[in-house]
């Protein structure tokens, strides 16, 4: 295995099973939407804000790229990474890609208490969760070794059911 790539939804668990994953592991963590705000100084609303999705996505594209060619590492992908094909093709090729599903309702619930995610400050959240997940969910599908549930599942749970299953995949 080179890293241990973790893609999904927004509140699917990326950052907080990433960092548990890599505490198990012992490797070191990596979590794309942290690197780019230390790299910009700015966090990722004000990101948005003055440059737009699309320079949010730039950064994204670049701060993939740099992240992929570790070795060894668990990385935790920004929600909309895949949306990218290249960024699709440097997760694939990064190491194994797990994708964490989580329903749009339990989404709604874990996104529901912070204010750093700008595409969820909208009249109805949890449509704009699901029109997301339409769009979004093969293209997770498409590069996934593995597609874990997090549904009514704690973290824990979560990591022993990946490093579990991880085990029995064939190498590539
Ligand atoms: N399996 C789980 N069960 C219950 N709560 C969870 C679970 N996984 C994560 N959470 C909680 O949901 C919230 C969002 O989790 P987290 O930030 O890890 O999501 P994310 O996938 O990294 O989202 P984003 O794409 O926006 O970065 C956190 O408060 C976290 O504690
Ligand atoms: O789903 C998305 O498009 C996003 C998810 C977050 O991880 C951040 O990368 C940002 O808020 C955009
Ligand atoms: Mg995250």
């Amino acid at each position: 295995m080179r890293n241990l790539i973790l893609v999904g939804p927004m509140g699917a668990g990326k950052s907080t099973i990433g960092r548990l994953l890599a505490k198990e592991l012992r490797l070191p963590f990596k979590d794309s939407d942290k690197e780019i705000e230390l790299r910009t100084g700015a966090n990722i609303p004000w990101i948005f804000d003055k440059e737009g999705e699309p320079g949010f996505r730039d950064r994204e594209q670049a701060m993939i790229a740099e992240l992929c060619a570790f070795d060894g590492v668990v990385l935790a992908t920004g929600g909309g990474a895949v949306m990218r094909d290249a960024n699709r093709k440097a997760l694939h090729e990064g190491g194994r890609v797990v994708y964490l599903h989580a329903s749009v309702e339990q989404q709604v619930g874990r996104t529901s208490r912070d204010r750093n995610r700008p595409l969820l400050r909208t009249a109805d959240p949890a449509k704009t969760l699901r029109d997301l997940l339409e769009i979004r969910d093969p293209l997770y599908r498409e590069i996934a070794d593995l597609v874990v549930e997090t549904d009514e599942r704690p973290p824990r749970m979560v990591v022993l059911d990946i490093l579990d299953r991880l085990a029995q995949l064939p190498p590539r």
